[in-house]
């Protein structure tokens, strides 16, 4: 049985991650998000309402819907010695490296009997103040005078699946993280590719999360079976491409032939590829306007030396570079219409970041309706949702998801 199959961005789409937001949004402070990489405080009712509708648009389309928080629970379930070991890793990521700490939080933590709660608590992070701690006279404690501080941070990025691993063809990209605070996301799929009674066994992984370099997922894009198009980005590092492109051509199953390699700004707006482009049907693509000058791009195949890259770099425009590797004429749809304050405004509310189900049909935010009544104009079928609130962690419903399998 396949477990993952994803060959593309456009194919129909059968099964996808996601992960409900959940309390950690609630532990989310104006001193924590620069951290914690959000720009505001999401209200968590109406965020969770927002995620729902987009879970019901795809359950509509015939798309199974899987969530992160469920397949982890399982995982536990499924194997009972792990609790103790997931706990302790866990954290230990987190930064807590004192035994006295980490005897206190385990003993918390442990204390859940449920495991799907268990895993959304270690979402949602611990506040000193649940915990149950006799003052001794350590400096540790007599510092800590706070009353209501979080010892365990939340990781409210969860909700965008598309980050901590990438699906490729049938197997996974699993990522190190650019930063500490998204670094812990990914336990949870290696667990659960690893010890999952779906998936152990069956996954072979591209890459891991001991790496040196960080990679992730939203700068990842199937192209098609065997053309992967990568960042290098704010957050995906070359050092990375590199070794992911020795492990995909030398030492893997896998099918990719050719990576291109699109060096883009670092900077937040552009913090993925997938905020600047996104593919929405055979031949088209919603892109920031941005974008549109020339590029330079790295292709990388096998070299004839076992073991190295031939690495060809590429200066010309996003549409020849694409239409050349697609074998065919692409239009690129600017986000905003190409007026500039406009391209802005819904670029960063992620006007590009759109989830194909199936060639032409997307899921977009409504509140970029300037660049939706373009793709409307364009013959695209839009899947509108609500965005008010999920839109402030600066991803959309790409970002917001994982496809699992893609038809073929
Ligand atoms: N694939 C994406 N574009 N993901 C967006 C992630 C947004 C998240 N707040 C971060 O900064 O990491």
């Amino acid at each position: 049985m396949t477990v993952i199959n994803v060959t593309s961005e456009i194919k129909p789409l059968k099964k996808v991650l996601l992960h409900r937001p959940g309390r950690e949004l609630l532990n989310l402070t104006p001193d924590t998000l620069e951290r914690l990489l959000f720009d505001d405080i999401p209200f968590l009712k109406v965020a969770q309402e927002e995620h729902d509708a987009f879970a019901d648009i795809l359950r509509n389309e015939g798309v199974e819907v899987v969530y992160l928080e469920d397949l982890m629970a399982e995982t536990l379930e499924q194997n009972q010695g792990l609790r103790e070991q997931f706990l302790k890793q866990f954290i230990e990521e987190a930064g807590i490296h004192s035994e006295r700490y980490q005897k206190i939080l385990f003993d918390h933590l442990n204390a859940i009997k449920d495991n799907k709660e268990l895993v959304l608590k270690t979402m949602e992070g611990v506040n000193l103040n649940e915990l149950n701690i006799e003052k001794s006279n350590s400096l540790i404690d007599l510092v800590n005078s706070e009353k209501s501080k979080m010892v365990l941070d939340p990781m409210p990025n969860l909700y965008f699946t598309r980050d901590p691993f990438a699906s490729v063809g049938s197997g996974v990209v699993l990522n190190r993280m650019y930063s500490q605070t998204r670094n812990r996301e990914t336990i949870y799929s290696d667990y659960i590719f690893k010890y999952h009674n779906e998936y152990k066994g069956k996954i072979e992984l591209l890459y891991n999360r001991d790496l040196p370099f960080h990679i992730e997922g939203g700068d990842v894009l199937n192209l098609n079976d065997k053309i992967l198009a990568i960042g290098i980005s704010q957050r995906t590092e070359p050092d990375a491409i590199d070794l992911l492109a020795k492990n995909i051509f030398y030492n893997s199953d896998c099918k990719i032939e050719k990576i291109l390699a699109f060096d883009i700004p670092v900077k937040r707006a552009f913090m993925h590829l997938d905020t600047v482009f996104t593919q929405i049907d055979v031949d088209k693509f919603t892109v920031h306007p941005e974008i549109l000058g020339t590029l330079r791009v790295f292709e990388i195949t096998k070299s004839d030396v076992k073991d190295e890259l031939k690495v060809v770099e590429i200066q010309d425009t996003l549409e020849n570079i694409l239409s050349t590797y697609l074998e065919t004429k692409v239009d690129l749809i600017p986000c905003g219409g190409g007026d500039e304050i406009i391209a802005a405004r819904e670029q960063w509310n992620d006007g590009s970041n759109t989830l194909c189900i199936r060639p032409g049909t997307i899921v977009v935010y409504e509140r970029n309706d300037v660049t939706n009544k373009i793709l409307e104009e364009k013959g695209l079928n839009l899947l509108v949702m609500p965005s008010a609130e999920l839109s402030r962690g600066r991803g959309g419903p790409r970002c917001m998801s994982m496809p699992l399998i893609r038809e073929d």
